[in-house]
Parts: C-alpha cells; sequence; structure tokens
C-alpha cells in the first residue's frame, strides 16, 4: 500500500485532537502492536496516577553524580524522605545510602526500570543519567547508548506508565552555526558533540511523545551547574567548579579554558528550584515544553576578578585543552531564558558575587573572606 494512503488510513483512524494539541496514546499504541517494548492501549490502567492532592512518588536515575544527591535532599524536603527515591549503576557512599531511600537502575535495562516504577508506584521520574561533553567526547558509543538508547527506555516506560517525566538538557544542545550572544529558546540546533547530539534528540523526542501520547514531558536547559559539595561529573564547565576548591586549598588554579572563555553559569540551588517549579507549574502555563533557564555568565578571567576580592594572593594560570576549547567555543556565551520568567515566573537567586561567597564559604574560607573585606 502507498505510504500517503496508508498515512492517511492511520490518520483517518485517530480521534480529534485535542484542545491541548495532544494526541491521545491509545489508537496510536494499538496501531503500533504489542510488544512489551510499546506503549500499550490502556496505558493508564496500569498507572497509579498522580491526583495532585498526593505527594509524588519520586524516581532519580543517575543519581550519584553532581545534581541528583543535591535533587534527591530537596525534594524529600518537600515531599517526604520516603516518596524520593535515588538510583544509580554505582555503589553509594555511606551517608547517601543512609540519607533515604536508593535502588540499584541501569537505564539501559528496561525490564530493570519498568520494575522499579511499578514496584515502587512511581509518578514522577527525573532523568539525570548521562555522560556529559567532554567525557562523552572520549567513549562516543557508550554516550550514545546511555544517552540515546538510555533515553527511549525512559520515556517508553514513562509514557506507559503516565509519569511525569523530567530530561535536563543543557547549552550544550547549541552548537556553532546557534546564535551565541543571547541564544533564544527556538532557534538552529547542530551541536558538535556526541553529548550536544544526544540532548537535541532527548528535547524532539520528548516533545514528540508529549504532542503524540500525552506524555507529560518538561525539560529545561541548565548552564554550567556550580556546586559546593559534589563533584562534577566531565563536563566543559568543570573548570568553574574546581577553581573553588584549588583557590581555597592551594590559592592558585590552572585553567584549562582560555581566560576570555564566556559561558551561561547557575549556582546549584537556583537550578534545583528551577526544576522543581517547572514540574509544579499547571500545564496551561507551558507553551513549551523546554525552557531555556540562566542565571549568569562570565569568564575565567571574570571569576578570578571575583575570587581575588576574596583571597587576595589568588593566582590563576592558563593550560587550554584543545577539546573542552573548542566545545566551550561552539556553545552560548549568553543564553536568553525571558519565556521561562514569562510562563512559569521563573527567576534566578545567584548572581557571580553571591556565587563567590557562597563557595567560598562552604570551603571553609570565612577568615580569608572576613580577612580581604
Ligand atoms: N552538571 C551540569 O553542569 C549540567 C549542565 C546541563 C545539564 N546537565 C544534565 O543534568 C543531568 C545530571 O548531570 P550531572 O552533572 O549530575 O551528571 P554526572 O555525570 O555527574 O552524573 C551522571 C550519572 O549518571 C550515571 N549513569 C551513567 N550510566 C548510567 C546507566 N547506564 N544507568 C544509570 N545511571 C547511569 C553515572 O553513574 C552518574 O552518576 C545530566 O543529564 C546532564 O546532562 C548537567
Ligand atoms: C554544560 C553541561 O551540560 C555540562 N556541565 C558540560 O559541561 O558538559
Amino acid at each position: 500500500m502507498p505510504v500517503a494512503r496508508m498515512l492517511r488510513q492511520v490518520v483517518g483512524q485517530m480521534p480529534g485532537r485535542p484542545a491541548c494539541g495532544c494526541w491521545t496514546s491509545a489508537p496510536l499504541a494499538r496501531f503500533l502492536g504489542t510488544s512489551p517494548r510499546q506503549i500499550p492501549a490502556d496505558a493508564n490502567f496500569y498507572s497509579s496516577s498522580f491526583s495532585g492532592t498526593d505527594q509524588p512518588r519520586v524516581l532519580i536515575t543517575g543519581g550519584l553524580g553532581q545534581l541528583g544527591v543535591g535533587l534527591a535532599n530537596f525534594l524529600r524536603k518537600r515531599f517526604g524522605k520516603d516518596n524520593v527515591i535515588l538510583s544509580d549503576i554505582r555503589k553509594p557512599p555511606d551517608h547517601i545510602f543512609h540519607g533515604g531511600p536508593f535502588i540499584y537502575s541501569d537505564i539501559l535495562d528496561y525490564k530493570n526500570l519498568r520494575e522499579i516504577v511499578v514496584n515502587n508506584r512511581i509518578t514522577w521520574l527525573f532523568h539525570y543519567s548521562a555522560l556529559l561533553s567532554a567525557i562523552g567526547e572520549a567513549n562516543v558509543s557508550l554516550a550514545r547508548a546511555v544517552n540515546i538508547t538510555g533515553l527511549h527506555n525512559v520515556l517508553d516506560v514513562a509514557a506507559e506508565h503516565n509519569l511525569r517525566l523530567f530530561v535536563p538538557s543543557t547549552i550544550g544542545a547549541f552548537g556553532p552555526t546557534s546564535p551565541r550572544n543571547p541564544t533564544p529558546d527556538i532557534c538552529i540546533q547542530r551541536p558538535r558533540t556526541i553529548y550536544g547530539v544526544s540532548k537535541v534528540h532527548a528535547e524532539l523526542m520528548g516533545e514528540y511523545y508529549h504532542y503524540r501520547y500525552g506524555l507529560d514531558f518538561r525539560c529545561l536547559r541548565y548552564p554550567g551547574i556550580i556546586s559546593a559539595d559534589s563533584q562534577p561529573g566531565g563536563g566543559t564547565t568543570d573548570y568553574a567548579v574546581q577553581i573553588f576548591h584549588d583557590a581555597v586549598k592551594n590559592g592558585k588554579f590552572e585553567c584549562n579554558l582560555k581566560s576570555s572563555t564566556r559561558l551561561p553559569m547557575m549556582y546549584i540551588d537556583d537550578c534545583l528550584r528551577a526544576t522543581l517549579e517547572v514540574m509544579e507549574a499547571p500545564a496551561e502555563s507551558l507553551s513549551m515544553r523546554t525552557y531555556n533557564v540562566n542565571a549568569m555568565s562570565f569568564t575565567p578571567e571574570d571569576l578570578a576578578q571575583e575570587l581575588l576580592k576574596h583571597i587576595p594572593e589568588f593566582q590563576i594560570t592558563y593550560n587550554v585543552d584543545s577539546v573542552r576549547q573548542a566545545i566551550a567555543d561552539s556553545w552560548p556565551m549568553n543564553f536568553d531564558d525571558s519565556n521561562a520568567r514569562k510562563d512559569w515566573g521563573w527567576k534566578h537567586d545567584f548572581d557571580l558575587p553571591e556565587l563567590v561567597t557562597t563557595m567560598l564559604n562552604f570551603h571553609g574560607s570565612d577568615t580569608r573572606v572576613a580577612q580581604a573585606n
């Protein structure tokens, strides 16, 4: 049968599009067949759906990385310790294992993921597993598997069990042909890293599942995230975390990006709050399903100047890593997040001075700050 005719027949079997612009999942799932990997017609029947008055039951994948433990702590304060399950393929340190529910979950194992969702009556899923930009370039096939195949598993489980799904994207989803200063939500996206390609794929697949199956997919493009009590996992913006450790410990830092490399950045507290705010936003306030979010934008030199105000003897030197530099040179310099601010009221708390003070206080350099002031 000619493809166009077949498509007309399929579309003809579908119900009218509801006002929200979504198609319901059931007719399509019937059309797709009955493989366990496919979304069943009666997907909602299986789910313990979140009524809006109950607390969500949360699963975080890839939770032992830079952001996951902070997210678990943040969500546990809001929803209760036992309602938030952290998962990863790595062994958790004692304090994390004893701090709340932890479970092994490999996102490449679809059955394992589905079992966890069913057995724990999960209603919200935060999908944090990924290989970041620099480490992804060193392990392209693993990055492709984790970031793309893993995402497919997560999307299918989420659609099958009617979950609200958060997938973070990144400034790395843009490339050298995107406008860089500022970078709007909607513009050309031709990233040159496997990380960026996989994140554009995640944005598009999530939005497709939303419009096609009604999946409640929500996505923020994070800037480089700066945290005090967790280590970054192999990205291009890692220097902006390491610099604080080295400044406090040794009074000096060797930077692997050029002094003039401007990138969007955010303190972790703002990142976690943005994540919860977009997850709690009423669906009708979301004019899009993927938003830029931003806080500040700086170069290594700007950061060093701010550190010097607190640690007058601080020294920065440069030993440029060509892989990371090429990645950074293709990324946004400033991020336009006006849609997030307009639609669901996003507002950051931390600019560069507050970031530096907070990070130094955390690393125990209060004495030096006091002396410098
Ligand atoms: N940290 C940032 O600056 C930043 C910025 C933009 C977007 N993001 C996104 O936020 C998310 C979390 O970032 P992060 O910095 O915590 O990453 P990270 O690299 O620190 O942690 C990723 C985690 O994924 C886990 N993982 C790897 N393979 C897995 C598998 N097969 N199954 C389950 N888990 C697996 C790893 O063990 C690791 O703990 C990622 O999706 C990342 O792309 C982070
Ligand atoms: C920006 C972000 O996605 C990550 N920190 C990286 O540099 O790869």
